[in-house]
């Protein structure tokens, strides 16, 4: 145990330090097990903190970054204090942690932000921590994706946690009841419980606050399905403090009478995150029973600290047609449409909050600033072509949306006989299969990850340039969360919608739902490309066609050829497989082995030739006159952001001709002189630059 000693501020022989701690419990096995690197904790017994300022510094030291493992306290053999130094953090850099001085927090957490360089609060962090920390209040948090909502309730948990700790308010497996009787519970308690809706979400929640308690005795354990019982089981016995859980594994658990998870109903946190997509009627009908045994002990229920988080916990729908109907013929005027606090409130009755610290960043929108976004409207037919156009013209780390498992299985095969690094990601894979896969995408920067929704939310992958939606999403949520998965923590992206005619509706149904007042723009595409691509493209189609007709008929006549063999009886000719149909087989086996030759040899030419441009066009004249010649490949994000400067640009002219036919003409002289000192600023000679071009075109 270290215990803050007082220190005399007006001493001037002890200038420039915080703080002096002793050690006043000095555990066996620090006693026993010296640690490796005993000159630096020689130094941390003496735990003297100094620094330029009064402020929380973290100085690291040089050439001895190797070490920074061995300052794992369970690797130390000692209990780390709630005071602990950060003078050993390793490295050259100098991490200020000065923005989160106003938060008291441990100083292991301290440590550990500065390791992951956060150097300053996000602002659903510093929006919320202080209520949750200082006020132990219940937080309910909306704000767009990738903005830190999994620190803004991770780092309360573990900072009560060593809190409750620190204070042993478990002792020896006791702990003081409300009316100051002991009751018994079981030796290692469950302190927090977070819950996710995606086993994928849960294992980065768990690596997340992993790297947060690093330097804490914390345990976090992970329950989600598809994944060894017996291992959850084992890791559940060593009694984690924190545990991360999809609904139904863990209710699975709780079922069979898991000794650990039998205190559920004792947890002193609880957080769940993607909240509102976890309370959707139908999709975790467990959810609901875990919660009836978690609000069983209504003394816990007071003490016990929510948290709910979502990207799109405030975003309301608009009353379905038929219910709008209903209301303006005046049938029910009861119906209404969900406010966004009413939404809360049903959350907050759903998981007995009272009186929760509301912060609402997302406007109800849920989209960070960086992301751009787009559309390319399109026959269905079409899509494969837009998408293997983007990604070759396009290249980076790219995310594509489908709506279903068949189309995300139709998707990959194209795109992987078109020579595309794709991977897949849906509920169908095996458990291993999907980490595996995930893994391939974060591991390299121009990976094609094609998946459903279960990648939609809270997937934190680092440098994912662009969604492409090749569906639209059939709500407006889902769209929120799928084009979220770019342009995190205020890094910029681009999504791409698809939208085909049947999609309108639904398109117009999203951009009402997010309070769009424009129409998304249009995202280039070189027309003159499109014919190598379909080329292509369609032989691929093909390709696979031939494929899944061949697979068929191998295996239809596979099956009735090896049940024959298993029961030792002897086909019928009749039965047998017809030789024209045998024949047939076989021919489509050749067509596709040349048309695979085929293609490959015109995938060995690029498509965009290197001498062709990419720059599009800023002509104030004619936005389709392509100026600059540059590179093969583009950064969508430049080229989106080109177009939607030509669209401003257009718009100014647009609406300079409008005031000049309105105006009269005494007026227009001056009006002249404003909008070109206006536009003069973003772009110069603006009039005499057209005046240029016209003249160039004359020649
Ligand atoms: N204070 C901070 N400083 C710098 N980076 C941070 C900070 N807090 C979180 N991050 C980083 O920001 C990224 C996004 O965080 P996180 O996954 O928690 O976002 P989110 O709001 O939960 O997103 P989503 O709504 O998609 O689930 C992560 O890579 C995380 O490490």
């Amino acid at each position: 145990m270290w215990k803050p000693v007082h220190i005399n501020e007006f001493d001037k022989s002890l200038e420039g330090l915080i703080s002096i701690e002793e050690c006043s419990d000095y555990n066996e096995n620090l006693l026993t097990k010296p640690p490796k690197f005993s000159p630096l904790l020689n130094k941390r017994s003496k735990l003297i903190k100094k620094s330029k300022s009064k402020n929380i510094k973290l100085k690291r030291e040089k050439n001895v970054t190797q070490l920074v493992p061995d300052l794992s306290p369970s690797k130390q053999g000692f209990t780390v204090s709630s005071n602990f130094t950060n003078n050993q953090i390793l490295n050259e850099e100098e991490i200020n942690l000065e923005a989160w001085a106003n938060l008291p927090l441990q100083q292991p957490l301290l440590k550990a932000l500065a390791l992951l360089k956060f150097e300053k609060p996000t602002i659903i962090q510093s929006s919320t921590l202080p209520a949750a920390i200082l006020g132990k209040r219940d937080i309910l948090g909306a704000a767009e994706t990738g903005s830190g909502k999994t620190l803004a309730f991770g780092l309360p948990i573990l900072h009560g946690i060593l809190e409750l700790k620190a204070k042993n308010e478990y002792i020896n497996g006791f702990s003081n009841g409300e009316d100051g009787e002991s009751m018994k519970v079981a030796k290692q308690p469950l302190y927090a419980l977070i819950l996710t809706p995606t086993r994928e979400l849960a294992m980065q929640v768990t690596q997340h606050l992993k790297k947060l308690a690093k330097y804490t005795d914390i345990k976090i354990s992970v329950v989600v399905g598809g994944m060894s019982v017996e291992k959850q089981l084992r890791l559940l016995n060593k009694g984690p403090e924190i545990v991360v859980a999809t609904p139904g594994r863990l209710w699975e658990l709780i079922e069979e009478n898991n000794e650990h998870l039998t205190q559920i109903d004792k947890i002193k946190y609880l957080a769940i995150d993607e909240t509102d997509r976890m309370l959707e009627k139908g999709h975790f009908q467990e959810l609901e029973k875990i919660l009836e045994m978690i609000n069983d002990d209504s003394n816990n229920n007071v003490k016990r600290q929510n948290f709910v988080f979502s990207a799109t916990l405030t975003l309301v729908h608009e009353l379905p047609k038929y219910l709008l109907m209903k209301k303006k013929m005046k049938y029910n005027s009861r119906i209404t449409n969900l406010t966004a606090s009413q939404k809360l409130q049903k959350i907050a009755e759903a998981l007995n909050i009272k009186n929760p610290k509301v912060v609402d960043l997302s406007q109800g929108k849920g989209m960070p600033t960086t992301l751009t976004e787009c559309k390319i409207p399109c026959a269905a037919q079409e899509k494969d072509y837009y998408t293997y156009y983007f990604i070759v013209k396009h290249p980076g780390r790219t995310l594509i949306f489908c709506n279903s498992i068949g189309c995300v299985r139709r998707l990959v095969t194209i795109l992987s006989l078109l020579n595309c690094n794709v991977v897949a990601l849906h509920s169908s894979l095996h458990q291993r299969q999907r980490l595996k896969n995930l893994d391939k995408f974060k591991g390299n920067d121009n990976c094609i990850l094609i998946a459903t929704d279960v990648a939609a939310r809270g997937l934190d992958i680092s440098n994912i340039q662009h969604v492409i939606h090749y569906q639209t999403p059939r709500t407006s949520e889902s769209y929120v969360h799928r084009s979220g998965r770019t342009a995190r923590a205020s890094q910029e992206g681009i999504t791409v919608l698809l939208v085909e005619p049947n999609e309108i509706q639904q398109y117009l149904r999203l951009c009402r739902t997010l309070g769009k007042t424009e129409d998304l723009p249009l995202f280039p595409i070189q027309e003159n490309y499109l014919d190598a691509v379909k080329k292509r493209v369609n032989l691929a189609r093909e390709i696979d066609k031939l494929e899944l007709t061949v697979k068929k008929s191998n295996s239809n006549s596979g099956w009735l050829q090896k049940a024959a063999e298993e029961m030792d009886i002897i086909l019928d000719d009749d039965l047998r497989k017809d030789p024209d149909e045998y024949d047939d087989s076989n021919n489509q086996k050749k067509a596709a082995t040349m048309k695979k030759k085929l293609l490959n040899s015109l995938l060995e030419k690029p498509i965009f030739p290197r001498s062709f441009s990419g720059k599009y066009p800023l002509s104030f004249e004619d936005p389709n006159v392509l100026l600059n010649q540059g590179a093969q490949e583009e950064n969508a994000i430049e080229v989106m952001r080109n177009v939607m400067q030509n669209n401003l640009v257009k718009q100014t002219i647009k609406t300079k001709r409008l005031f000049k036919s309105k105006i009269p003409k005494s007026d227009d002289v001056n009006l002249n002189s404003f909008l070109r000192k206006k536009s003069s600023k973003s772009k110069p000679n603006f009039k005499h630059g057209n005046n240029r071009k016209r003249k160039n075109r004359r020649r």
